[in-house]
């Protein structure tokens, strides 16, 4: 944030949607995080790849948290109000009505997830027309951003959903409209999952080349016509239902949103380095690659010019850091396969009775059976004759490839907590070597990355930071405050309040 002198008493409040929770924070202005409060949220997966939540769910989780982070405090001291959120689509009907996403016509899942892969025969059709629009999202579209999911929705919805519709929003934008009564939506969104383009706007023969001519001829009302940089105030702030749900005075200030990736980017990547004595000091933005690692990891480096990565997100202008462009690389499931790995194995069980006993997560204990059982040797070594491919889910870059499956290699016919731990950590290095891919091709391409920002859930495994630091060769920063996203959605709050001239902080 730039401008913006101390004054006692304001505070600004963020709140970050993720995949299984709400997370909230009352900020100050010198970006410490004063409060902290999550919440778990409702997901569905009615059939393999279909993944959906619900508009209501999430709002009440946000109310909850937003509630607990302002206890004790005076209100009306709260100048700003930020929200982040997945990049998931939401569906609303004419007069804001949440509509069913599925075949049951179970209107309370309104949400297709950002990680549902259900429009996989869509995706493909709108690769097969390699439109230009392409080119800004890596040269490949993902079965995760919104145009199959939309196309999809036609196709199979036609009459409970699609007919019905009014209002399409990434879930950013709902949460910053449901706040403030606002359909703006924000450039990060409409840029990074909806190929608008900052410059030029909605590129109209996209639209009518893969079926989806509906959106031009109504001028975009339903997905976004008015497009406000993130961190722009919306409307008159908090509407008075609104601030009663939230437990907020109305008329606080509301910023148009980011999604939750582009949140934590923007928390860590500008971070004050100095007197740490970091080799990264002195060294232009340009050269970090912020990794924000939950559910997915996303992998987000800027360049003053656009740079062109094959099958990497992006070029994307202003998305994240207002002037610079965004290439975006991730991983689908990264947390989550690290869970799916360990909750899976047979040892599990015995795993959680272990962990519980020494009140430990099951984390910490597999990092401590990792030393146990790695004698004289460094840790890594214990899975020379074990590996992961991590594709679980697909790859989404630099292969950008969502039909590629898992693997493992080197199985024995025994299940004890030794191979859980060798399982465990043969996955966190399967996915630092992912990560190290993404970057080779961010590198071939023309950025120049040295040193990585971590954050997210799993920059709290220190194995999983440890191993980034090892196979890719590159020191990583951690924060000094460890949610790094939601300090990213407090300064959207803080730049809407006026307090602040904009989010820049560079
Ligand atoms: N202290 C921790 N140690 C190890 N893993 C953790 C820790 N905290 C969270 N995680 C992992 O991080 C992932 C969730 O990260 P989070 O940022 O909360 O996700 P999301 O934003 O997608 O909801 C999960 O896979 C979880 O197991
Ligand atoms: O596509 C993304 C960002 O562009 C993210 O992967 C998606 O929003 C999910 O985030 P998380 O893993 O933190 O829940």
């Amino acid at each position: 944030m730039s401008g913006g002198d101390q004054e006692p008493g304001r505070y600004y409040v963020g709140v970050d949607v993720g995949t299984g929770s709400v997370r909230a924070a009352l900020v100050d202005q010198r970006g410490v995080l004063l409060a902290f409060a999550d919440q778990p949220i409702n997901k569905w997966e009615p059939q393999f790849s279909h993944h959906e939540q619900s508009s209501e769910d999430i709002w009440a989780a946000c109310c909850v948290v937003t509630k607990k982070v302002v206890q004790g405090i005076d209100v009306n001291q709260v100048r700003g109000l930020g929200f982040d959120a997945t990049c998931s689509l939401v569906v609303l009907d004419k007069q804001f009505h949440p509509l069913p996403v599925n075949l049951e016509g179970d209107s309370r899942r309104n949400i297709i997830m950002w990680l549902d892969h259900r429009a996989v025969s869509q995706v493909h059709r709108i690769n097969e027309t390699q439109h230009s629009v392409l080119q800004y999202v890596g040269g490949v579209m993902s079965v995760e951003m919104q145009a199959p999911k939309l196309l999809w929705l036609k196709e199979n919805l036609r009459e409970t959903c699609w007919d019905k519709a009014g209002h399409f929003f990434d879930l950013p934008d709902f949460l910053s409209w449901k706040a403030t009564g606002v359909t703006a939506r924000s450039l990060c969104s409409l840029v990074c999952k909806w190929t608008y383009s900052a410059e030029k706007g909605w590129d109209d023969s996209f639209w009518k080349t893969i079926g989806l001519e509906d959106f031009v001829a109504d001028n975009y009302s339903k997905i976004g016509n008015q497009v406000l940089p993130p961190g722009a105030s919306l409307g008159n702030g908090l509407t008075p239902e609104a601030a009663k749900d939230l437990g907020l005075p109305a008329g606080v200030a509301v910023a148009a949103s980011l999604i939750d990736a582009h949140a934590g980017g923007l928390g860590v990547i500008g971070a004050d380095v100095r007197g740490h004595g970091l080799s990264c000091e002195g060294q232009p933005v340009t050269s970090r690659l912020a990794v924000i690692c939950g559910t997915s990891s996303c992998h987000m480096g800027i360049s003053r010019d656009p740079i062109f990565v094959p099958g990497v997100w992006g070029p994307y202008f202003s998305a994240m850091v207002p002037g610079f462009w965004l290439n975006e690389g991730g991983q689908s499931v990264t947390g989550k396969l690290i869970d799916h790995m360990v909750q899976g194995h047979a040892a599990f069980p015995e795993l959680q009775a272990k962990a519980a006993a020494r009140c430990q997560s099951v984390y910490a204990y597999l990092n401590s059976h990792l030393d146990l059982i790695k004698k004289a040797q460094p840790v890594g070594f214990l899975t020379v004759d074990l590996h992961v491919w991590p594709d679980f889910h697909g790859n989404r870059s630099p292969l950008a490839d969502l039909t590629l499956k898992g693997m493992v290699t080197g199985l024995k016919l025994s299940q004890d907590l030794d191979d859980l731990a060798i399982l465990y950590l043969a996955t966190v290095q399967a996915i630092a070597f992912g990560t190290r891919l993404i970057i080779e091709a961010m590198e071939a391409a023309g950025h120049s990355v040295s040193t990585l920002f971590l954050c997210g859930g799993l920059s709290k495994n220190p194995l999983f930071v440890q191993m980034h630091a090892d196979i890719t060769g590159m020191p990583v920063i951690l924060s000094q405050e460890v949610e790094s996203v939601l300090v990213g959605a407090a300064i959207l709050g803080a730049c809407a309040s006026g307090d602040f001239a904009s989010v820049q902080i560079l």
